[in-house]
């Protein structure tokens, strides 16, 4: 090759992070470079040096042209061997010269030494990656000839390629079955010692992204560590949800052009529009983000922590990130493909193997944990006793963790460069602590950050302290878990380590926020929150405005009701009451009130203060409509609401979404009596539909929904001071009173709520900025 092809355009990232196929230009987070011995670099911008390297052109002697390479350079002070690799054809020398000399890193930045011991330990490294790219070429080489037999076997046989079928499987679980003896072994390295003693895994971990990503670059297969027989696409569009995996054969001389110009795996390259979009918004900020929830919809909800981990990470996707959610496999979905990577971790000294699901759908990579622990409690997913939820989010937790090193998404691992990871409430708790004890303790996953997001904290993890032997840590970070209430005495408590470890903290209003430093509002968690003030933060959640939207929604399409939008609000909206009214038995009239109620049946949610208000509300021209599931006693109490008042109250005793999408729609009012609400979707989703809000105003209730003033007509509805029955009653007269004597102003209610954007856009944004905060800190 001639010298001239020897300038390498070289997109930078920090060590381990995914691939520059898989982070684009505008994603690195490279600060400065410095030039070696070996080495000479002129920088563009950050991200992107054109450098000349002589192994560079080495290894591009030998592989025809195609160059790759390692770089290194400083970030906040700390040197990093950069495993980005360079690619393209190379640009010719004049084009390298051809950069601004203030930009040539021979200048002012020259200064800061570098010492020699430094410097010989970085050439060493990067011999050593050197050296497994060779030998990862090799077996490349290798596997080119397998991907043209199999073209050929597939041309002869009429194989079929367009799911994971049972071939797959095997050549899945062949693989997996080579390297359980070396996961087997990392596993007791880290959760029995307690001290990673050895690097088998990590090692394993950094050849999976650096062979992923070689795969990438050359247009191979999705997943080195499987085989290299098939390139993976994964249909992308939104309306697909069941289309799983499609398998290609793809020649690798035809792929080889393509790949090398892209920036990302297959299953995320975007058309030019999007790329527009997607640097204008996260810029330089972007991040790797792995979302660890118990639920997310629409595989497993049971209220509204299922939709955000859903829309949440979809936003942060819209916003460049490359964003995965983690979640349980508590059944067979259909959507989502085994990978074949097989894990064992030790929960309570029991030794238990899990398997990686994977699903790419709207931008985001979906991967689901599987184990047999989570199977048993699929029809109630916090079900069992305390020790049995304890041991699946143990497991789920650890499992999570290493997700980034072991699972390759659309052939790319995340990595855990320019990583961080959102964690939800109680049950991923641990995560943070695990994270940090384990890993980042021992000079693993440095890079790495976890927000905790708390939706609710009346549920901690609570047990007495001998819960402490089931989450396998070492004794010294009992004190991470110790906490003394005058309600719980002196007890384990999971959410109070997952407070103290996590790096920034989020809650999901700012009023619930301020709540949570109280003695009333912090569930004996106060006191922690108010010392981590300085890491805390309140974002107020948005909504799916695809899935709640009456333009769109699907529930709506059928059985009499309709969509519906601003401007069709007065006929499309009484569409949907009369459709309601008729699917429910109720009698059909355009004129009477609808009250509705949708939530979970518990004290939060106040119900039984509807209950107390109950007499008072079938003396009014209205009627009733309820849907929920939860204590057994309310349940029983909506079913006695409707016997008794059969022509005015309906009660739903059970979870369906359709019943809550069309009471959403149809109903003039949702009523939420909540006596705490750390944020409530359920207001936010009937305000898009033109249904007022008549709330308790606490928490994200009170943020959200304005008091109604008649005179400046502004507001979106009522919220009443103190969550008492008679209260709600005052609030209920004045909002029938507006329904029934001023039109105008109900509708100016209506159409003021719908009119408000509630998308996770600006929330995606906040979250993305305490996430940059935690990346930064150290
Ligand atoms: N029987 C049923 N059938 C069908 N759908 C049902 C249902 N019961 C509830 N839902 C749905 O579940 C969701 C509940 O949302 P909330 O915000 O009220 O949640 P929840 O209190 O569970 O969540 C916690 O987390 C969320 C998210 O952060 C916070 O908003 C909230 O304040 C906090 O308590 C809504 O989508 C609702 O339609």
């Amino acid at each position: 090759m001639a010298s001239t092809l020897g300038y390498l355009h070289l997109h930078l990232e920090p060590p381990t992070c995914s691939s520059p196929s898989a982070r684009p230009r505008n994603g690195a987070s490279v600060l400065s470079l410095r030039e070696s011995s070996a080495t000479r670099f002129f920088r563009r911008d950050p991200t992107h040096i054109v450098c000349r390297f002589d192994p560079f052109i080495r290894a591009a002697e030998e592989k025809g042209g195609i160059l790759f390479g390692v770089g290194w350079a400083e970030r906040e002070g700390n040197r990093q061997i950069l495993q980005a690799f360079g690619f393209g054809n190379g640009g010719t020398q004049e084009e390298a010269e051809d950069v601004d000399d203030d930009d040539d890193l021979d200048g002012e930045d020259a200064d800061e030494a570098i010492t020699d011991d430094a410097l010989r330990e970085t050439i060493k490294t990067s011999k050593e990656v050197l050296a497994m790219q060779k030998d990862l070429l090799r077996q490349i080489a290798e596997r080119r000839k397998l991907v043209s037999f199999l073209k050929r076997s597939a041309v002869n046989t009429n194989l079929e390629t367009n799911s994971f079928g049972d071939k797959d499987d095997c050549f899945l679980s062949n693989q997996s079955s080579t390297s359980e003896a070396v996961d087997a072994e990392y596993s007791r390295t880290i959760f029995f010692d307690g001290h990673h003693k050895k690097l088998p895994h990590e090692q394993e971990a950094k050849n999976n992204v650096l062979d992923a990503s070689l795969a990438v670059v050359l247009g191979l297969s999705r997943e080195v560590s499987l085989e290299p027989t098939e390139t993976v696409t994964v249909s992308p569009s939104p309306s697909k949800r069941s289309g799983s995996y499609t398998s290609e054969v793809k020649d690798f001389e035809e792929f080889k052009g393509k790949n090398i110009q892209g920036e990302k795996p297959d299953h995320m390259v975007a058309s030019k529009e999007e790329d527009k979009s997607f640097c204008a918004l996260a810029g330089k900020n972007v991040m790797n983000i792995i979302l660890v929830s118990a639920e997310c919809a629409p595989w497993s909800k049971t209220g509204g922590l299922g939709d955000v981990s859903a829309a949440l990470p979809k936003a942060l996707s819209r916003r460049g990130h490359r964003v995965m959610v983690v979640v349980p496999r508590y059944e067979n979905y259909s959507e989502a493909c085994d990978t074949g990577i097989r894990k064992r971790y030790t929960v309570s000294g029991q030794d238990m193997e899990v398997a990686y699901f994977h699903a790419y759908i709207d931008g985001v990579d979906f991967v689901f944990v599987d184990s047999p622990i989570f199977h048993d409690c699929k029809n109630d997913i916090y079900g069992g006793n305390r020790v049995d939820i304890l041991r699946r989010m143990v497991l789920f937790c650890k499992a999570a963790v290493e997700v980034p090193w072991h699972v390759p998404c659309g052939g790319v691992c995340y990595g855990d460069g320019n990583l961080a990871f959102v964690a939800n409430d109680w049950h991923t708790a641990l995560l943070p602590v695990y994270l940090k004890t384990y890993y980042r303790d021992h000079g693993f996953m440095t890079y790495a950050r976890c927000v905790l997001v708390i939706h609710n904290i009346a549920h901690q993890g609570r047990g007495p302290l001998d819960d402490f032997n089931h989450v396998d840590l070492p004794g010294q970070c009992m004190n991470l878990f110790k906490l003394h209430d005058p309600v719980g005495g002196t007890h384990f408590n999971i959410f109070a380590a997952g407070l103290k470890t996590a790096d920034r903290v989020v809650t999901v209003s700012h009023g619930y926020s301020w709540e949570l430093k109280t003695q009333d509002g912090g569930w004996g968690l106060h006191g922690i929150v108010n010392e981590i003030e300085w890491k805390f933060h309140g974002i107020v959640n948005g909504i799916d405005s695809k899935d709640w939207n009456p333009k769109l929604d699907a529930h709506l399409q059928s059985d009499g009701y309709a969509n519906y939008a601003l401007e069709t609000l007065r006929t499309g909206k009484s569409q949907c009451k009369a459709a309601l009214q008729r699917e429910l038995g109720l009698p059909v009239r355009a004129d009477v009130q609808i009250l509705s109620f949708i939530g979970r049946l518990d004290h939060q949610k106040g119900v039984d203060i509807i209950g107390e208000a109950l007499p008072w509300i079938m003396s009014q021209d209205v009627q009733l409509i309820m849907l929920g599931t939860g204590r057994p006693d309310l349940e029983e109490m909506l079913r006695r609401f409707e016997r008794e008042h059969r022509d005015k109250v309906r009660a739903w005793v059970g979870f369906s979404t359709r019943m809550a999408h069309r009471i959403t729609a149809g109903a003039d009012v949702l009523m939420m009596p909540s006596r705490f609400e750390p944020c409530g979707l359920n207001q936010l989703y009937a305000m898009m539909y033109g249904t007022v809000p008549v709330v308790h105003a606490v928490g994200g209730l009170r943020d959200t929904v304005p008091q109604f003033d008649p005179y400046s007509e502004r507001g979106l509805g009522w919220a009443f001071e103190r969550a008492e029955a008679n209260m709600l009653i005052d609030a209920l007269r004045n909002c029938l009173k507006t329904y029934k004597k001023y039109k105008g102003s109900w509708e100016g209610l209506q159409r003021r709520g719908m009119m408000q954007d509630l998308s996770w856009g600006t929330a995606a944004q906040r979250y993305e900025e305490v996430l940059v905060a935690a990346k930064y800190q150290w």
